[in-house]
């Protein structure tokens, strides 16, 4: 059955909601050079049948504009016409939908992303011990160690989202491209919000651990 088009109230409280974030993000220069997209997921949800609000490729996050947002199918494909281009990562954002059910996802570069990303990318994930932030990513086991994972950069994208298929671990909200950035998900865009925070906290936490101990 073909997904019916989202509403306009749907769209605009979905970019209303994008919007927001944007800009708290951008307060916190987690955009640099244009870097980084959003999406919120619209309405429904099947595997292989669903629509998000996602940001226009290119643009400045930090400023606003009519232009910033669009709707897009479970292909990453505009379910309108339009001038704009989504994100050139759409489609990582639609494997994440596809295999996780989430209700948005939120993609920033950082220093410590990128640094944790390439120093411990001979282990092919970020290990994180018994940090109480871990909490934030709603893991509340005592003392545990999660392992963020960490997949490839290649310029064409489709060419990481077999990766993303193979990495994903459905007890992490998060991902790491390798010297790229992070990707988080989460229910919705509170929840997702929280998952990047947390994130965060820890990968500036492993930097500043590693840098003292100066080892892996
Ligand atoms: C200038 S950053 C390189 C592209 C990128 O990694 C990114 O996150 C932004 O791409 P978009 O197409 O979403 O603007
Ligand atoms: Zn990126």
């Amino acid at each position: 059955m073909a997904y019916q088009n989202v509403t306009l109230e749907q769209k605009q409280q979905a970019f209303a909601e994008l919007r927001e974030v944007k800009e708290l993000f951008a307060s916190r220069g987690w955009f640099p050079g244009t870097s980084g997209n959003l999406s919120v997921r619209v309405g429904d949800y099947a595997a292989n049948d669903f629509q998000f609000a996602v940001t226009a490729s290119g643009k400045d996050k930090t400023v606003h504009t009519p232009e910033d947002y669009l709707i897009v199918d479970q292909d990453g494909k505009p379910v309108e016409a339009t001038t704009l281009r989504p994100s050139a990562e759409t489609l990582i954002h639609t494997e994440i939908y596809r295999l996780t059910g989430a209700g948005a996802i939120f993609h920033i570069h950082s220093i410590y992303n990128s640094i944790v990303s390439e120093w411990f990318w001979d282990r092919k994930a970020v290990p994180v011990k018994a940090v109480e932030l871990i909490k934030g990513l709603n893991i509340w086991e005592e003392d545990v160690q999660i392992d963020i994972p960490i997949v490839s950069n290649f310029a064409e994208i489709p060419r990481i989202v077999p990766e993303v298929t193979e990495r994903l671990d459905p007890k992490i909200p998060g991902i790491l491209l390798r010297n790229h950035g992070i990707y988080a998900w989460g229910a919705n865009a509170f929840e997702a919000k929280r998952h990047l925070e947390s994130f965060e906290f820890l990968f500036e936490y492993v930097y500043r651990w590693e840098l003292l101990n100066g080892k892996k």
